[in-house]
C-alpha cells in the first residue's frame, strides 16, 4: 500500500481565474499609484516581455468545460516544457522487446490504473491521462496516482476535451496504442447530470479519435464500452451480435453512441478499434458510487442499504466481473489489436474493428451479493427492498464471452465470492487501518 502523502486541495478552473485577474488588476492600481509615466511604460513593456515569455514556456491548461464535475488541483496544471516533456518520455519509455507505448487515458480511475499498473510491470511504456474530477472522491483518484507514481507511470492531469493537452501528449510521444478508459461512468446517475455522459463519452471520445486520426503514426485504440448497450435485450447470454438498439439509460445510449462513432473513424480514417463491453466490474481501488463498494462503507457504518427489486418481485442480478480478469482482457485486445493504416488522416487499407463482451459468465443477484458482504464484514446489513424505479437500470446481464476466448484467449478465473473477499481485504486495509484516510467519499 503506498503512503498516501499527497494533500491535493482541487481547485475549480474558474477560480483559477479569477485570482490570476485580481493579481493583474492589483498591480495595474500599484503602478499607477506609485511610477512616473516614464517608469510606468518601461514597467510594463517589461511585464508584458515577462507574460509572453512565460505563456511560451510555460502552457497552462484550464479545462473550459463548465458544466461537468473538473476540479484541477493547482500544481499540476503545468503542460510542456522541458521537465514536463522529459517526465513524459521516461513514462513512455518501453523497456522490454516488442514492447508498446500505450496512452491510457483514465489512468487514474479504477480499471485504468490496474491496467496502467499491470502494462508498467512487464515493461510496456505508459503515459497516463485523468481530469481528476469529482464525480466521486478525488481522493481516492490520487491515492492511485501515488501508486502509478512509485512504479513511475506519469499521468497528465488534463481532459479528453482538451486539444491542447492532446496535441502536446501526440507530440512528444508516438503512442503504438490507446486504451481509452476516461468516461462518466454510472447507469443511474445520468437522470442527475446527463450533460456529463454527452461531454466525456461523445464529445470527448470525438476528440481522442480526431488525435489518433491525425497522429503519425496512428495508434491502435482500444476502449471501454459497456454491458448497459444490451439495455432491454432479453436474451441470455448476451452474444455481440444480440441487439443493442434499446439502450435503457442515458449512459448505455452513450456507450453504444461510441461504438458507433468509432467504426466510423475505422472506415473513414483507417484506425484499429477494438470496444470492450465491461460487465460490472469490481475489485480492490473500485469505484465508490459502486453497489457493493457504497454497501460495505453502509453496512459497516450501521446505515441501512437500498436494494432494488425487479418486476414481480424478482431479484436483479450482474455478472459481476473481477478487475484482474478484466485487466487481462484489456492488455489482450491490446496485444492483438492489430495496426492502424492510415497516415496523415487518411485512410491506406482496412483496419480491424472489434468489439468482445469481458464478463464473467455468471450471475449473482445483488441480495446474494450482500449476503456475501454480511459475511466478510461480520455484520447484518439493514436491508430495505424497493421496487426498482426506472432510472436506467436493466434486471440482469449475463456475458457471451465465447468470441473473447476464441480471440483474445480470454478467460476469467475469480468468482464473485473469491473477488469480494479481496474487495473487503482491501477496503479495511484503506479505509480502516490507515487512519489518515477519511471515509468521505
Ligand atoms: O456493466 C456495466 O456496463 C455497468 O456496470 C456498472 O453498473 P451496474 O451494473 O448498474 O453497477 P452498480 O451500480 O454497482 O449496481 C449493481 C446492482 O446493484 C443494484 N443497486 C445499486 C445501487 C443501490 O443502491 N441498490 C441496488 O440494488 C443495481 O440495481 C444493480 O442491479 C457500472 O457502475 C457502470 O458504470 C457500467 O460500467
Amino acid at each position: 500500500m503506498p503512503a498516501l502523502d499527497e494533500d491535493l486541495f482541487p481547485s475549480t478552473p474558474s477560480k483559477i481565474k479569477i485570482e490570476r485577474t485580481h493579481t493583474i488588476m492589483n498591480n495595474r492600481s500599484f503602478h499607477r499609484n506609485c511610477f512616473t509615466p516614464t517608469t510606468t511604460l518601461f514597467l510594463w513593456t517589461l511585464l508584458l516581455i515577462l507574460l509572453t515569455a512565460s505563456y511560451m514556456t510555460i502552457q497552462t491548461f484550464v479545462d473550459t468545460n463548465n458544466h461537468h464535475h473538473h476540479p484541477i488541483p493547482r500544481h499540476h496544471l503545468i503542460i510542456g516544457g522541458p521537465h514536463w516533456e522529459k517526465k513524459l518520455r521516461s513514462s513512455a519509455q518501453i523497456r522490454r522487446s516488442h514492447g508498446i507505448s500505450v496512452l491510457v487515458t483514465g489512468a487514474a480511475g479504477f480499471v485504468g490504473s490496474h491496467v496502467s499498473l499491470a502494462l508498467r510491470k512487464r515493461g510496456d511504456g505508459v503515459v497516463g491521462l485523468d481530469n481528476f474530477n469529482d464525480y466521486y472522491d478525488p481522493s481516492l483518484k490520487n491515492a492511485r496516482r501515488a501508486l502509478l507514481n512509485s512504479h513511475n507511470v506519469f499521468i497528465v492531469e488534463g481532459d479528453i476535451n482538451n486539444d491542447h493537452v492532446l496535441t502536446k501528449l501526440f507530440d512528444v510521444v508516438a503512442f503504438t496504442h490507446v486504451m481509452h478508459l476516461a468516461a462518466q461512468a454510472g447507469v443511474r446517475y445520468a437522470m442527475e447530470n446527463p450533460h456529463s455522459y454527452v461531454n466525456s463519452n461523445i464529445a470527448g471520445l470525438v476528440t481522442l479519435l480526431e488525435q489518433c486520426k491525425s497522429a503519425d503514426p496512428q495508434p491502435a485504440v482500444v476502449w471501454a464500452s459497456s454491458s448497459s448497450v444490451y439495455g432491454l435485450n432479453d436474451k441470455a447470454p448476451f452474444s455481440e451480435s444480440d441487439r443493442t438498439d434499446r439502450p435503457a439509460s442515458l449512459y448505455a445510449a452513450t456507450k453504444k453512441a461510441g461504438e458507433a462513432i468509432t467504426h466510423t473513424y475505422n472506415h473513414i480514417h483507417g484506425l484499429s478499434i477494438t470496444g470492450l463491453r465491461f460487465f460490472t466490474v469490481y475489485g480492490p481501488w473500485g469505484r465508490p458510487d459502486m453497489a457493493y463498494f457504497s454497501f460495505t462503507k453502509d453496512i459497516r457504518q450501521g446505515k441501512p442499504i437500498t436494494i432494488f427489486r425487479g418486476k414481480n418481485r424478482v431479484d436483479l442480478a450482474r455478472d459481476f466481473t473481477y478487475i484482474d480478469d478484466i485487466v487481462k482482457g484489456c492488455v489482450a485486445a491490446l496485444d492483438t489489436s492489430g495496426k492502424s493504416t492510415g497516415s496523415g488522416g487518411k485512410k491506406k487499407g482496412p483496419a480491424p474493428y472489434r468489439i468482445y463482451n469481458l464478463g464473467n459468465t455468471a450471475p449473482v443477484s445483488v441480495p446474494t451479493m450482500v449476503s456475501l458482504l454480511e459475511k466478510y464484514l461480520n455484520k447484518k446489513a439493514k436491508k430495505h427492498v424497493v421496487t426498482m424505479p426506472g432510472n436506467g437500470d436493466v434486471p440482469f446481464t449475463n456475458a457471451n464471452i465465447s468470441l473473447a476466448q476464441r480471440e483474445l484467449g480470454y478467460k476469467p478465473t475469480t468468482d464473485l465470492p473469491t473477488g469480494l473477499k479481496k474487495f473487503v481485504d482491501w477496503y479495511e486495509s484503506y479505509y480502516v487501518d490507515d487512519h489518515r484516510k477519511s471515509v468521505s467519499y
